[in-house]
């Protein structure tokens, strides 16, 4: 890592650098990527492809993996009645010429096949059976070339019947583009989907491969080139990545040795009364991923439970109203945070306006939201600034009812961010960030025990210190929930919340070597 101008005031927040190598394609830009790729087809420039050879790449790409990944043995290629079914034939006639023993199913009539998957079922020599349970006796490893990004509807059926037996058999099974049943945009199940122990995509992911049904159903994902020009990403503009460090890397602050604690900025956090431990925890967050200095406002009531906690915290009294807006009046603090443990009270939607008012970088979390669930559009109405909400499932369902489950995470994150002005960060398992431009980023590297009480606080609290070193709040919000990942991933099970600001200094050697 180079040397950074400092976050002098003035200086240009830091932001996400896009990453074509981890962009993600929804099932509408993969076709047009596909189209661009053909743009040329029959007769246009020598780069050009046509279906079938777009097809016959796909389907000898699949083949390759499952001949580098399992032994030879009898394969059941399951064929539906569009492109993914055309690649089926493909696989099947590269398996059969590696000697494979491979069976061929097809859901519906062969003469229904239209185009580049009627070229590859004419291709395959071996029989054509119809899809039944009887393809799945004596055990035979699966391929699953049902429906890809084709799907449209809840799977039934013949399909149906022989997906729950794979699952209930536990057949290994390879997924084309992805699991039959699962929607490429959604990650959502229609009806039924295999359980795979390999999926096989094409040129770039899709955002279902990253969701937690994707990678429940996936399990080991591989991305084969098919020929499609990179420069078709250009021309697509996917505007969704797959959250890994070189989207962020670069916008990370390098301490130096001109530093003195103010330009590394200053967060200040709004305390609880009560659940005190909430605000600590974020302090301690925001300390250790390299904020310079930390104040805690706490209510008077509970002023001396911050001042007998960690001593590298600053504590300000915080008596009256307005007296988070005094506070806040110093320029040096330029995040604030409000939320963790403060209570879904009138006391803290006054809170969260005051910080709103200010026009600075604020971290809406936990209580910070719920305070407002009735009433999102007092909330959005205030935010002027940069701010950062970063709900859960219920959180965000109480500010955003009329985004329906159904829509499907990123677009819902993606909705609420271009609503609420703000970015999202609609935490879970595969915790998305949404910019109100519509760039989204997808987190894949959470381990199951980071689901422990307080991580959401700590979370918050590392936002807020990577944005007060002069980080975009999106570019904060992507780089620390990937460092969160990272953080729980190397201590392990058994992980409390308190444990992960001790990774981090670990974490952020990681990332500096
Ligand atoms: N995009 C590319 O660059 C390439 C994609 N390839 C493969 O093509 C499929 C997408 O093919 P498409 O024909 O669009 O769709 P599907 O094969 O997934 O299925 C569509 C087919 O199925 C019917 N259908 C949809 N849902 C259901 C349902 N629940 N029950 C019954 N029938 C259903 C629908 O009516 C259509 O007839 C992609 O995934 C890749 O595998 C290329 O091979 C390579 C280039
Ligand atoms: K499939």
């Amino acid at each position: 890592m180079t040397d950074r101008p400092d976050p002098s005031p003035g200086a240009p927040a830091r932001d996400l650098v896009p990453d074509d190598d981890l962009v993600l394609l929804t099932c509408a830009e993969m076709q047009a990527a596909e189209r661009y790729a053909m743009r040329g087809a029959g007769g246009g420039g020598d780069e050009s492809a046509s279906g079938s050879t777009l097809m016959e790449a796909a389907g000898a790409g699949v083949a390759n993996a499952v001949i580098e990944r399992f032994l030879p043995q009898p394969v059941a290629v399951l064929c539906g009645p569009g492109n993914n079914g055309g690649d089926g034939f493909v696989i099947a006639r590269h398996l059969a010429a590696a000697g494979w023993p491979v069976r061929v199913g097809l859901l519906g009539e062969r003469a229904k096949l239209t185009g580049d998957a009627m070229w590859a079922a004419i291709l395959w020599e071996g029989a054509v059976e119809p899809v039944s349970a009887g393809l799945l006796a004596g055990r035979p490893l699966v391929v699953d070339a049902l429906f890809g990004a084709g799907l449209k509807r809840p799977i039934e059926g013949k399909a149906a019947e022989v997906i729950e037996m794979i699952n209930s058999r536990g057949l290994a099974c390879i997924g084309v583009d992805m699991p039959s049943g699962l929607e490429g945009d959604t990650g959502r199940i229609l009806g039924h989907a295999p359980r795979c122990a390999m999926t096989v995509t094409f040129f770039r992911p899709k955002p279902a491969h990253l969701s937690v049904n994707g990678r429940l159903l996936c399990g080991e994902l591989r991305v084969v080139d098919i020929g499609i020009p990179r420069a078709a990403l250009k021309m697509v503009d996917a505007r969704q990545w797959r959250n890994e460090p070189p989207l962020w890397q670069a916008a990370l602050r390098t301490p130096s040795l001109a530093d003195h604690k103010y330009v590394r900025g200053h967060v200040m956090v709004a305390g609880g009364e009560t659940m005190t431990g909430a605000a600590r925890l974020a302090a301690l967050a925001a300390r250790r991923i390299g904020a310079g200095l930390v104040t805690i406002a706490a209510p008077s009531a509970a002023v001396s439970v911050y001042q007998a906690a960690e001593p590298g915290n600053i504590v300000a009294p915080l008596d009256g109203a307005g007296a988070f807006r005094q506070l806040a009046a110093d320029p040096r603090r330029n995040v604030l945070v409000v939320g963790p443990g403060a209570g879904a009270t009138p006391a803290t939607r006054r809170l969260v306006a005051e910080a709103l008012a200010t026009g600075r970088a604020c971290v809406l979390d936990a209580d910070a939201l719920t305070a407002f669930s009735g009433d999102p559009a007092a909330l959005f109405g205030d935010i002027k600034g940069p701010v950062v909400l970063t709900p859960h499932d219920g959180e965000f369902a109480r500010l955003f009812p009329g985004l329906r489950p159904d829509l499907g995470k990123l677009d819902r994150a993606r909705q609420a961010a271009r609503l609420a002005g703000a970015v999202v960060l609609l935490k879970g398992a595969d915790t998305i960030v949404a910019a109100p431009d519509g760039r989204a980023v997808i987190n894949a590297n959470a381990p199951p025990w980071l689901a422990t009480a307080g991580a959401g606080d700590v979370l918050s609290g590392m936002i807020a210190g990577l944005a007060a070193q002069g980080m975009t709040l999106f570019a904060a919000a992507a780089a620390a929930v990937w460092m969160h990942g990272a953080a729980a991933a190397r201590f392990g099970p058994g992980l409390i919340a308190e444990d992960l600001p001790v990774q981090l200094p670990q974490v952020l050697q990681s990332l500096a070597s």
